[in-house]
C-alpha cells in the first residue's frame, strides 16, 4: 500500500514565508533572500513528509502568493497592463497579486475569489484576446528538480487545465473552448519537460469536476485531457479531484488515459457508491482521499479501514491519501502548549495527519489488525463519545418557534422610521469596521497575552486607539462611524475566545490569501454566551461622538464557517447555538444605547454546497434563518447592517435579501461591479453599500475613480438606497493609505451627493 499527500501548507509553521514576503514588499530584504527562505521551507516540508513515510510527496504546492496565479504565469497569461510596468518577473507577479503604485505606473490587482468551499482565496486569471498562451515559466520543473537535488522524488502538483479555465475570466471575445488547444499544448509541453527529467507521477488537480457539470463542460474536459495525455510517455498522470464527488462525469473521467484517479471519500458523498456501482477500470490506481484535509479531528481508523477494504475489493492497489490539500489545516499540534493532552488526543493537524496516513498504511498492510497498538488506541478514542453537551443550550434551541426568526415591523416601515431617527444624508458614508492593525496594536496585544502588559494598560491603550479612530473619522467627515476593532485579533477568533464551547490555538495558522493567515478556533462543545464581548468598546466609542457608531459583531454563519466545525452534531445545530449567543450580544448593545449594529456575514457563501441542487435544502434554508434569529429581537429603529466580502452572490440574491438586514455592504469593486445588474434585476430591497474601492491592495484610489464607480452604482440603484464604503475592513492597510483613501471616498460621495440631490 502507498500513501499520497495532495498538497502541504507552505506559509511555514511560524509563518516564515509571510514575514519574509512582507519584508520583501517593504524592500527590507532582497529577492535572493526571499528565495532562500522559500527554498528552506520547501526543503523542510518535503523532508517532514519523507520522514513520515509519505510515498507520493507533492512539489509545486509551494507558492509565493497563489498557485492559480502561478499557473497563469506558467501559461504566459499576464495581462498587458502588468507587462507594461516593465518590472522583473517576481515584481510583475506581485503586481498581479497586490496591484502596483509607484515609479513604473499604477495598476489594480487581479480579482480575488474564494477557493471553492474554503477560506482560501485565489487570484482570478484574466485572458484577453491578445494573450499569447505559451510555456513561459516552468516553476513546476524547477521545484521538481530542486527536490530531486535533495534526494526526494516528488509528484509535481499542477492546477488542472479544466479547473484553470473554469476559474479564469475572459475579458475579450475568446472562450474557454477557443483557448483549450493552446492551453493543452502548454500542459503537454510541461509533461514532456518533466518526463525528460525523470518524473514518476504528475498530479493534475481538478476540483472543478465536483461541481455541476454540463455536457459542454464535460466535452471541454475531455478535449483538454485527450490532447494533454496523447503525448505522454513514461510519466504516470494522476487526475486528482476533491471537495466532493464526480457524479456528473465519472464515466468520462474513467475513459481517459489517466494512470490514477483521485477521489474524495470525505466530502464526496457519492464517491463510494460510484466506485462500487460503476466499477473502477483495471490498470488504473485509485487514490482514495480518506484523511480529512479540511478539518482537524482525528481520523476514525475503524471506519477508514472498513472503507478502504471495500475499495480494495474493486481496486486492489488503492493508494490512500488526504481528501484535499493540507493547506487548509494548521501545521502541528506540537506547538500547542495550551491545549490539554485530553484535547489533543482528538485532534490532528497537518503533521499529525501524515502520521495518521503512516499508521493507516501499517494497519491496512497487516494481515491482522488486532495487534496494532495505534489501531487499538484509536478504537478506544472513538468508543466513548467526547463530553461536550450543554443541556440549557439544547433546550433553548428546542424551544425556538417560527416567530423567533422574523423581525417586525417589515423593512419598509423600519426604513421610514430609521430615516427620521438618523437623519443621514443621501449616500451616507461609512467603513466596514476595522482600522489598521498596526505593529503597535499587535505588539500591545502580544504583550498583554504574555503578561508583560497589564489588563489596565491594555484597555487604556485600546481606548486611546478608539479615541484616535473616532477623531480621524470625524476629521474625514464620515457619517456613520466605527470603533476600529483594535481589540480584536480576528473577527472570528475574537468571538471564539469570548464564547463558551470553543478551543483556540497558539500557532494554528492557516493561509487565507497571499501572506495573510487566520487561526480558526475549534468548536469543541455546545456554544453559549458567557458575557458581553463588545459592549465596552462600542459604548466608549459612542460616548466620544454625536454621530452614530456602529456596534460590530460577527454573525453565526461566519463564525461557524471560519472555525473548525464539530462533526458530531450538524452544522445547523452548531450555527443556531452561536446565533443564540450573538443575539444576546445584539440585545446587550441595544440596551447600552448602540443604535446601529453591523453583523458581519462575510463567509455566508463559504459552505454553500458546490452543487446548486443542494443549496436551499442543505444550507440556505437554515443559514439565512440563523442570521435572522440574531437580529429579530431588536427595536424597529435599531438599524441592522450586514457585510459580506468576495461575495459572488448574484445567484443567491433573493436569499440575501431574505436575511432582512436594513443595509448590506459588500465587495464589488474588485469583481468589476458585476453584481449591480443582478441587484437591479431582482428588485433587491435591502439598502446597499457596494464597496467603492479595493482594500486588499495598498494603492490609494483617486477621487475621480471613486466618482466613476459611484456613477455606475447609481445607474443601477436609487440614491436613496445606496451607501458609500470601502470593500471590506481596513485592518490590513497602513494608516497613511487609509486616511488618504477615505478622504477621497468622502470627497467623491460629496460630489455625487450634490449631483444626485439636483436630479
Ligand atoms: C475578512 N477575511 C477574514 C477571513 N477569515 C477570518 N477568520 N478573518 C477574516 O478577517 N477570510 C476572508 C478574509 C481574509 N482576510 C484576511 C485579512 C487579514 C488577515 C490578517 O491580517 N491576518 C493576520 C493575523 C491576524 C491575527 O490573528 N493577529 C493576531 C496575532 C498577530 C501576530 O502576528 N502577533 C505576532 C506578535 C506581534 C508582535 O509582537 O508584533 C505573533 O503572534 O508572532 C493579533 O493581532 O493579535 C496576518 O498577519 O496574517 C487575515 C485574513
Ligand atoms: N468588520 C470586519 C469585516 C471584515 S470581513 C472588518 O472590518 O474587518
Ligand atoms: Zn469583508
Amino acid at each position: 500500500m502507498k500513501t499520497s499527500v495532495i498538497g502541504y501548507p507552505r506559509i511555514g509553521a511560524n509563518r516564515e514565508l509571510k514575514f519574509a514576503s512582507e519584508k520583501y514588499f517593504r524592500q527590507e530584504i532582497s529577492e535572493k533572500k526571499l528565495e532562500m527562505q522559500a527554498r528552506e521551507l520547501r526543503r523542510l516540508h518535503w523532508e517532514t513528509q519523507k520522514m513520515h513515510g509519505v510515498d507520493l510527496i507533492p512539489s509545486n504546492d509551494f507558492s509565493f502568493y497563489d498557485t492559480i496565479l502561478d499557473t497563469a504565469n506558467m501559461l504566459g497569461i499576464v495581462p498587458q497592463r502588468y507587462q507594461a510596468l516593465g518590472l522583473n518577473r517576481l515584481e510583475t507577479y506581485f503586481a498581479m497579486a497586490r496591484g502596483y503604485q509607484g515609479n513604473h505606473g499604477d495598476v489594480k490587482a487581479l480579482a480575488m475569489k474564494k477557493w471553492f468551499n474554503t477560506n482560501y482565496h485565489y487570484m482570478v486569471p484574466e485572458i484577453d484576446d491578445e494573450t499569447e498562451i505559451r510555456l513561459t515559466n516552468n516553476k513546476v520543473l524547477r521545484e521538481f528538480l530542486e527536490a530531486k537535488g535533495l534526494g526526494i522524488m516528488t509528484k509535481p502538483v499542477i492546477p488542472g487545465a479544466f479547473t484553470f479555465l473554469k476559474l479564469a475570466r475572459f475579458t475579450g471575445n475568446r472562450t474557454a473552448e477557443e483557448v483549450a488547444e493552446a492551453v493543452a499544448a502548454v500542459y503537454g509541453e510541461l509533461v514532456a519537460s518533466l518526463e525528460e527529467n525523470g518524473v514518476e507521477w504528475i498530479q493534475f488537480d481538478e476540483p472543478a469536476l465536483v461541481m455541476d457539470m454540463t455536457a459542454k463542460d464535460i466535452s471541454l474536459f475531455q478535449k483538454l485531457y485527450k490532447q494533454i495525455l496523447a503525448s505522454k510517455k513514461a510519466a504516470k498522470c494522476l487526475l486528482q479531484t476533491y471537495f466532493g464527488d464526480i457524479r456528473d462525469c465519472y464515466t468520462q473521467v474513467m475513459e481517459l488515459a489517466f494512470d490514477g484517479i483521485g477521489l474524495d471519500f470525505v466530502e464526496g458523498e457519492k464517491s463510494l457508491e460510484l466506485v462500487l456501482k460503476q466499477g473502477f477500470p483495471s490498470g488504473k490506481l485509485l487514490f482514495a482521499g480518506v484523511v480529512n484535509g479540511k478539518n482537524i479531528w482525528r481520523n476514525n481508523y475503524n471506519k477508514t479501514v472498513e472503507l478502504v477494504r471495500s475499495l480494495q475489493a474493486v481496486c486492489p492497489e488503492t493508494v490512500i491519501g488526504t481528501s484535499c490539500s493540507l493547506l487548509h489545516v494548521p501545521y502541528t499540534l506540537d506547538s500547542e502548549e495550551m491545549l490539554s493532552g485530553h484535547q489533543k488526543r482528538y485532534l490532528a493537524f497537518a503533521q499529525e495527519k501524515l502520521a495518521e496516513l503512516e499508521e493507516l498504511k501499517d494497519i491496512l498492510s497487516a494481515a491482522h489488525t488486532e495487534g496494532n497498538a495505534a489501531f487499538q488506541e484509536n478504537i478506544r478514542l472513538f468508543d466513548k463519545p467526547r463530553e461536550c453537551g450543554n443541556d440549557a443550550v439544547r433546550e433553548k434551541i428546542k424551544a425556538l418557534r417560527d416567530a423567533d426568526f422574523v423581525r417586525l415591523p417589515d423593512f419598509d416601515e423600519r426604513k421610514k422610521l430609521q430615516k427620521e431617527v438618523f437623519g443621514l444624508p443621501l449616500l451616507p458614508t461609512t467603513t466596514i469596521g476595522s482600522f489598521p492593525q498596526t505593529a503597535e496594536v499587535r505588539a500591545n496585544r502580544a504583550g498583554w497575552k504574555s503578561g508583560a502588559v497589564t489588563d489596565e494598560q491594555y484597555h487604556a491603550f485600546i481606548q486611546k486607539k478608539i479615541a484616535e479612530c473616532i477623531a480621524l473619522q470625524e476629521e474625514i467627515g464620515l457619517d456613520v462611524l466605527v470603533h476600529g476593532e483594535f481589540e480584536r485579533n480576528d473577527m472570528v477568533e475574537y468571538f471564539g475566545e469570548k464564547l463558551d464551547g470553543f478551543l483556540f490555538t497558539q500557532k494554528g495558522w492557516v493561509q487565507s490569501y497571499g501572506t495573510r493567515c487566520v487561526k480558526p478556533p475549534i468548536i469543541w462543545a455546545d456554544v453559549s454566551f458567557r458575557g458581553a464581548m463588545t459592549v465596552r468598546e462600542s459604548v466608549y466609542a459612542q460616548s466620544l461622538t454625536q454621530k452614530p457608531v456602529k456596534g460590530m459583531l460577527t454573525g453565526p454563519v461566519t463564525i461557524l464557517n471560519w472555525s473548525f466545525p464539530r462533526e458530531d452534531i450538524s452544522l445547523r445545530e452548531s450555527t443556531l447555538q452561536i446565533a443564540l449567543a450573538i443575539r444576546e450580544e445584539v440585545l446587550d448593545l441595544e440596551r447600552n444605547g448602540i443604535r446601529i449594529i453591523q453583523i458581519d456575514e462575510a463567509a455566508l457563501r463559504e459552505k454553500l454546497p458546490l452543487r446548486k441542487t443542494d443549496w436551499d435544502s442543505r444550507y440556505l434554508d437554515w443559514a439565512i434563518p440563523a442570521f435572522r434569529l440574531v437580529h429579530s429581537g431588536v427595536k424597529p429603529e435599531t438599524q441592522i447592517h450586514t457585510h459580506m466580502c468576495y461575495s459572488e452572490f448574484n445567484d443567491i440574491i433573493k436569499q440575501i435579501d431574505a436575511m432582512d438586514a436594513d443595509v448590506i455592504t459588500f465587495e464589488a469593486s474588485r469583481s468589476d461591479l458585476t453584481i449591480l445588474d443582478a441587484l437591479a434585476a431582482n428588485g433587491f430591497r435591502t439598502d446597499v453599500g457596494p464597496g467603492v474601492y479595493d482594500i486588499h491592495s495598498p494603492r490609494v484610489p483617486e477621487i475621480a475613480e471613486i466618482v466613476s464607480v459611484l456613477k455606475r452604482i447609481l445607474e443601477n440603484a436609487s440614491p436613496y438606497k445606496v451607501w458609500v464604503n470601502p470593500d471590506c475592513g481596513l485592518k490590513t492597510r497602513a494608516e497613511k493609505e487609509v486616511k488618504a483613501s477615505l478622504a477621497n471616498m468622502v470627497a467623491a460621495a460629496l460630489e455625487m451627493r450634490g449631483k444626485s440631490a439636483h436630479e
